[in-house]
């Protein structure tokens, strides 16, 4: 079977620092695919390489079978690969309505993206698109003024305006409150599920990840080291040292 996504030899350094070293990873339809690994260890790299924001030295990355190596981030999402990032990039002023409309616009020509508030069949598909994540009650609310748990949500529901195949998605809890991760995430997974989209999502929380991930990467020094099942790669006491153990010694560190 051809996967969806996949990267051969990808290296990358800026200056002596090897952000991805060799990196080669499958990523199959319909799965779900956790990226965990220590801080500066090539994650978010990876992902500004498969969608068009930083150019490696060498590999290659097909979608689809398809070279999409060198492609612009706007060729690359109208192939159907979209993002979301760390700290969500929406228009703080705007209604979160009015932010998933323009992402629902941004779809079509340049035209119909200056113009999105005026069509009402933009406007009703980010409706129901907020609906499907839980967020109509806050349709009308000011991006500013939403907690950190449903701003995540509705950066996500932007990228999905973009029906994509493939969702790349950096850090979707990071400053979710605990006591409300697992319900984002839970309401996230359902929306991605049914929609058919396949998703790859760094995540630092390793109870999200043996929750949710199909599979587990784990980036080591721009290289993977481990991939597998979560509970396979979550036991291995090489990653419970170097990716786990960091993880809970910062935490006992921003505790102390
Ligand atoms: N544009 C850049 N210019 C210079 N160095 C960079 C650039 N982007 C990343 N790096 C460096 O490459 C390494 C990998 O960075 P990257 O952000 O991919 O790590 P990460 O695994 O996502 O880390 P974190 O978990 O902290 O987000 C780091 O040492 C980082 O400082």
């Amino acid at each position: 079977m051809t996967a969806l996504l996949a990267a051969r030899g990808l290296r990358l350094a800026f200056g002596g620092v090897k952000a991805a070293d060799g990196v080669d990873l499958d990523v199959r339809a319909g799965e779900h695919l956790a990226i965990i690994g220590p801080n500066g260890a090539g994650k978010t790299t990876f992902i500004n390489m498969v969608t068009g924001y930083l150019k490696p030295q060498a590999g290659e990355i097909a979608f689809e079978g398809r070279p999409i190596l060198g492609l612009s981030p706007r060729r690359i999402v109208r192939l159907g690969i979209a993002r979301s990032f760390q700290l969500p990039q929406l228009f703080t002023e705007h209604t979160v309505l009015q932010n998933a409309a323009l992402a629902v616009a941004s779809r079509g020509t340049f035209w119909s993206a200056i113009r999105p508030l005026l069509d009402g069949a933009h406007v009703a598909e980010a409706s129901e698109l907020l609906g499907r994540f839980g967020l109509s009650d806050l349709a009308g609310r000011r991006a500013d003024a939403l907690n950190e748990g449903a701003r995540k949500l509705a950066d996500i529901a932007m990228a999905l305006a973009l029906k994509p195949r493939l969702l790349l998605m950096d850090e979707p809890t990071s400053g979710v409150a605990a006591s409300e991760k697992m319900a984002i995430v839970e309401t996230l997974v359902r929306v991605l599920r049914e929609a058919g989209v396949t998703a790859v999502f760094v995540e630092h929380d390793m109870d999200v990840v043996a929750r949710f991930a199909d599979r587990v990467a784990v980036w080591n020094q721009g290289r993977i080291s481990a991939l597998g099942p979560p509970a396979t790669i979550l036991e291995d006491p090489a990653v419970q040292r170097d990716v786990i153990g960091i993880r809970v010694r910062e935490g006992a560190d921003a505790a102390a």
